[in-house]
């Protein structure tokens, strides 16, 4: 059978991705472009993702209110990136709808995201076959996520 928790099949993009530490490569290297995006002048990223940051390190000197919410983000990416490439992980997070409601994701916004997906790719040596599958992966949850 198929489902996402069996042994990934040899040709999976999973695995033509270099397995788990294919895609906890590319998730982690996408999570430190957001950080480093958002520390950017006119960071097109810093306003969705304004509330996690703050909840992380506090407020005008108050403590974090949920310390480990990148972690927990961190982890789901992983998780979503394995079971949509055939990986052995369940996806246990958010729909994509319920993660990206009341952030009024913009189209502008959506494309600098995708740019600093392209950028992790490229810096774990994604083959050119296998980024185009995965980022149609990606962009076939576009309507999930921008404008909610
Ligand atoms: C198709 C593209 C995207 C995918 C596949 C995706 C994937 C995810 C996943 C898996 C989560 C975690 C959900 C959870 O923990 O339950 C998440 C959360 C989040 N995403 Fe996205 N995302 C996408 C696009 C974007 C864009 C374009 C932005 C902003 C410009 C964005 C901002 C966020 C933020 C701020 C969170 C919530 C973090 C939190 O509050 O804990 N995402 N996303």
């Amino acid at each position: 059978c198929n489902s996402s928790t069996d042994t990934p099949a040899p040709d999976s993009l999973y695995l033509r991705m270099g397995g788990k530490a294919g895609i906890e490569g590319v998730a982690d290297q996408m999570v430190a472009n957001v950080g480093a995006e958002t520390g950017t002048p006119n960071s097109l990223m810093l306003r969705s993702h304004k509330p996690m940051l703050d909840a992380i390190t506090g407020v005008n000197g108050a403590a974090p209110t949920d310390p480990t919410r990148l972690t927990r983000l961190r982890n789901n990416v992983v998780d979503q990136f394995t079971a949509i490439t055939g990986g052995p992980l369940p996806y246990t997070g958010q729909t994509m709808l319920a993660a990206h409601t009341n952030m009024k994701v913009t189209d502008a916004e959506y494309k600098v995201w995708r740019e600093l997906l392209d950028n992790s790719l490229q810096k774990n040596n994604i083959g050119v076959k296998e980024k185009a599958e995965f980022t149609a992966l990606i962009d076939a949850m576009k309507a999930d996520v921008v404008g909610h």
